[in-house]
């Protein structure tokens, strides 16, 4: 058994919280079963925040040797997953990073694509170039019979829920309900942790599905812009998050699909804080947001 202590970093944007690992510096051995253990609930990392465990393992490489600077990103979740990329995880990578060098700007590779990341002059806030969302079923994926199979899944029942499947580098379902957070029987009267999982793991989903709920709170046609509530039951955690990055721009995408909104911006609001989102009609979408460093420590390599 490796009794190898690994520096570890902890940093959350708007309470999405992950585990940063130097992976040039360190080599843990088994990334699943780290993950799996440091991020759980109840038993993993605490940091006296009164929250212990994360969202995930981010192992990071920067490569200083780019202009800019290069950082090639893998998350690794609390089941052991691997994800092709994380909206969150991508604004912490630009802060540790920005940590690190001093830089304010940097590439980003993930499996979903190489995505230019910039953090602010005070490093509180980064912003992410996300790629183009996409609605075609062969790469959210979506698996429909025949008839089907060419079209996009657009505000149709999956398990009894009227979803919208979108890909922004990972696939998410979309639903939207009446009532903000505001509102006692609104997005947050909805249970959750029931109705997401018979929508992650439906047959529709060959991949599984992050399932994010939304509600239209101001839908942008006056002066600023569209302001919708949020919540992400998020695959690879197997469970709702305090925020997600990719969902947000999802849910965006969505409501611009189904006409709900105006504008090509707009402010997410899930629990832990608020996202700037922009989904052009061409070109990436962006996301803008907090970040923050919460504790730096070491932990097992070998956790059992
Ligand atoms: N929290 C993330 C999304 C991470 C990936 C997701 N759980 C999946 O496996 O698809 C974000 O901020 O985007």
């Amino acid at each position: 058994m490796s009794v190898h202590a690994v520096p570890v970093e902890k940093y959350h944007g708007t309470g999405n919280d992950f585990l940063v690992v130097d992976a040039a510096a360190e080599d843990v051995g088994d990334r699943a079963a780290f993950a799996r253990a440091h991020c759980d609930r109840e038993t993993g990392v605490d940091v006296g925040t009164g929250r212990c465990g994360a969202d995930g393992v981010l192992f990071l490489s920067l490569a200083e040797r780019f202009d800019p600077t290069r950082v090639v990103m893998t998350l690794v979740q609390p089941d052991g997953s691997t994800a092709t990329m994380c909206g969150n995880g991508a604004r912490v990578v630009a802060r540790w990073a920005h940590d690190r060098t001093g830089d304010r700007e940097f590439m980003i590779d993930t499996q979903a694509g190489t995505r230019r990341a910039t953090v602010t002059a005070d490093a509180s806030a980064a912003t992410i170039e996300m790629g183009v969302p996409t609605f075609d079923p062969r790469r959210v994926p979506v698996a429909r019979e025949r008839a089907l199979a060419d079209g996009p899944l657009v505000d149709e029942p999956v398990e009894g829920v009227t979803v919208t499947a979108v890909n922004t580098g990972v696939p998410h379902a979309v639903a939207f309900v009446d009532g903000g957070r505001d509102d006692p029987d609104g997005i947050d009267a909805v249970d959750l942790e029931s109705v997401a999982p018979p929508v992650r793991h439906a047959d529709v989903f060959p991949e599984g599905a992050n399932v994010n709920l939304a509600a239209v709170v101001d839908d942008g046609s006056g002066d600023g812009p569209a302001v919708l509530d949020q919540r992400t039951f998020e695959r690879g955690v197997e469970g709702e998050t305090r925020s997600c990055g990719t969902g947000a721009v999802a849910v965006v995408a969505a409501a611009r699909r189904l006409g709900l909104i105006d504008g090509d911006s707009a402010v997410s609001r899930p629990p832990g804080g608020e996202l700037e989102i922009t989904v052009p009609d061409a070109g990436h979408a962006t996301l803008t947001g907090p970040v923050a460093h919460e504790f730096s420590g070491t932990l097992p390599a070998d956790p059992r």
